[in-house]
């Protein structure tokens, strides 16, 4: 199978540079229509597919994202490795404003999104355990140390549902807790991506100390985004490193995310609805016989 890279740009981080071909295509899925058009094309000699999270003009809440659309709208445009972009809160003194992490576990807080395509018909269950793929994390952090940004490799990154920002008393809950930043969009969209079957490393721009931080009294959404606006360049460098880092062929890696569903379904052949079987299709059809 050819790789094809995939991103999906957090706050801030509406397009990628220097893509040849570049089209923004309309792609809709059985989940729905994507936040955005998909901007497609080619860089250095690999296939690209970038979709904005929240969509060109920051339209859709971290609760509205339709997480769910959007990875099966990557899966069907032949995406590989999907590279999630998110600014994120810091929840450590050594995790600075301006820092990139590449995140490897979560605590998901969010109650308010559907989180699988599975569902009655079709019951599913897939192993979160390492939810990141290792090899396109470890590949994230090289490009990352390219341009020049301070990389931390590996954290816990708590999703929350937003859009309120936390209390004081939630902030210093999570940081008991032991994680390392916060942010609103990190779920469900992991879980799906493993879903789909997808490699998948979120880059955790830090944007700001949260509401812990002495000398934060509270979040400010114009210094969040003023830190966004500037890491949003290092974060198109990031992504301009990418191809030449993976270039080759897409295949199984040492997280085994191409093999997700080998044992997920747990409902009988003989009782798994047709319009389930249509609906997962694209994300579920290498196990289901079709
Ligand atoms: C502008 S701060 C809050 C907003 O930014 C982050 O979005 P994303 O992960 O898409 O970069 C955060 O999760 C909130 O949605
Ligand atoms: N402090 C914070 N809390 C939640 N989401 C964020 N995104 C950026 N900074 C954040």
């Amino acid at each position: 199978m050819e790789k094809m890279i995939g991103v999906i740009g957090g706050s801030g981080v509406y397009q990628i540079d220097g893509l040849e071909g570049a089209e923004w295509v309309t792609v809709d899925t059985p989940f729905g229509a994507p936040s955005d058009q998909v901007l497609t094309g080619t860089l250095h000699g690999v296939k690209m597919a970038f979709l904005p999270r929240h969509g060109r003009g920051h339209v859709e809440t971290p609760t509205t994202v339709p997480y769910r659309a959007n990875i099966a709208a990557m899966k069907q445009l032949g995406v590989t490795d999907l590279v999630a972009v998110s600014a994120v809160g810091s929840l450590k003194e050594a995790y600075a404003p301006g820092d990139f992490l590449i995140v490897d576990q979560y605590i998901d807080r969010t109650f308010a999104r559907e989180k699988s395509f599975f569902g009655p018909g079709m019951v599913g269950h897939v192993s979160v355990a390492h939810p990141v793929c290792a090899d396109l994390s470890a590949a994230c952090a090289e490009a990352a140390r390219k341009t020049g940004v301070k990389v931390h490799e590996g954290g816990t990154y708590v999703a929350m549902e937003g859009p309120q920002f936390s209390t004081k008393a939630e902030s210093e809950l999570y940081r008991q807790w032991g994680a390392d930043v916060i942010g609103m969009t990190g779920m469900p969209e992991v879980k799906l991506a493993r879903e789909a079957e997808l490699h998948y490393a979120c880059v955790a721009m830090i944007t700001d100390f949260d509401c812990w931080h002495p000398d934060h009294d509270a979040v400010d959404v114009a210094q969040v985004v003023a830190v966004a606006m500037k890491n949003a360049s290092k974060a198109r460098d990031l992504v301009a490193a990418l191809p030449a880092l993976l270039k080759g062929a897409a295949g199984e890696c040492t997280t085994g995310c191409t093999r997700a569903l080998d044992s997920a379904i747990m409902t009988a052949p003989d009782k798994r609805s047709a319009e389930m079987k249509e609906k997962l299709k694209t994300i579920a059809g290498r196990v289901l016989d079709l």
